[in-house]
């Protein structure tokens, strides 16, 4: 907390306010459509003593509705606290608050799409069911804050320790008032339309629900530890026939409401495959909530 002396913050006394001069960049984690997440040294003694922050900033000077996400992105990481999910550590502002970049607490093991693949070996399916244990509870506390992700997938779950992930980036996440219960998508940029509830794609609406659809994507690709051949783009686009360009949604809706889904990974128990179908229910209110997937995981958890 910030020890107000004339009110104004004490940029000495509050940690959450970061100096530009003392950011220093060491190189890309990631690339949004309209943005970056850069790995920083933070370090205001300038004796490389500091600490390595994760950083996401817009790129040049996008128009209002990228810093207006940006600037919804910060006010919702701010209010989150759980152990699944990644923590807010401040704002770095610079030409008196005009942009504004977003500093993270720094993951170096990365993604569950860097992690899973080179690691298989050492993961088993009791891991893997712990990691999708600890996705749905952080997944469970955000829809406990009103909030929807939107984006939940393998390449936004970070890795703590070999024991522990966290929910890495809220780029998409929007606060649903609690009397209308979804959000209207707007934007159409590259929606991550595989990992997309057929609501979303045909309604353009999103409920706790198409989170919970995600989550079943998500599951897949933990069973497939995020093999590329066996991805949710692969696998659909072989059922939909390739390149189909904007005809790609239709088609995915078409074999979504024939009942078809991605398939059951090699070597995945009958019972998590189950959990995922439970999570593709083509009506939302028929499938499975987080706190159900939370309670059936800590029971096939040998
Ligand atoms: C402006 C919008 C925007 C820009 C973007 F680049 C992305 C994509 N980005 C998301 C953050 C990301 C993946 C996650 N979760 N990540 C965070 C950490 C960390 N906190 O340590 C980390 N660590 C890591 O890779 O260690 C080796 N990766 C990775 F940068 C991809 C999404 C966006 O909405």
């Amino acid at each position: 907390p910030t020890i107000v002396s004339d009110g104004t913050s004490n940029v000495e006394l509050d940690p959450t306010v970061f100096e530009k001069r003392f950011l220093k960049k060491f190189r890309d984690l990631g690339e949004g459509h309209f943005g970056k997440v850069e790995l920083c040294l933070y370090d205001p003694r300038s004796d490389r003593t500091g600490e390595l922050v994760a950083v996401k900033s817009l790129k040049s000077e996008n128009n209002g509705v990228e810093t207006s996400n940006l600037q919804r992105e910060i006010n919702t990481m701010r209010e989150l606290y759980h152990e699944n999910i990644v923590k807010y550590k401040g704002l770095c502002t610079e030409e008196g608050g005009k942009t504004f970049k977003l500093i993270m607490e720094y993951l170096p093991m990365g993604s569950l799409k860097d992690y899973l693949p080179r690691n298989k070996h050492q993961i088993d399916h009791n891991k893997l069911l712990l990691y999708a244990i600890q996705i749905c509870q952080g997944m469970d506390y955000l829809g406990s804050q009103n909030y929807i992700h939107r984006d939940l997938a393998a390449r936004n779950v970070l890795v703590e320790s070999e024991g522990m992930v966290k929910i890495g980036d809220f780029g998409l996440t929007k606060s649903i008032k609690d009397n209308e219960g979804y959000y209207r998508v707007k934007e159409e940029q590259e929606s991550p339309v595989f990992w997309y509830a057929p609501e979303c794609l045909v309604h353009c609406k999103f409920y706790r629900a198409s989170d919970v659809w995600s989550f079943g994507v998500t599951l897949y690709e933990l069973m497939t530890y995020c093999e590329t051949k066996k991805s949710p783009p692969a696998m659909f686009s072989e059922m939909i026939g390739r390149s189909q360009g904007q005809m790609t949604v239709t088609r995915l809706v078409t074999v979504l409401e024939e009942g078809r889904r991605l398939p059951r990974p090699t070597d995945c128990p009958e019972m998590v495959y189950t959990q995922m179908r439970r999570c593709w229910e083509q009506a939302p209110d028929h499938r499975i909530d987080f706190k159900g997937l939370i309670r059936v995981f800590q029971t096939l958890l040998s």
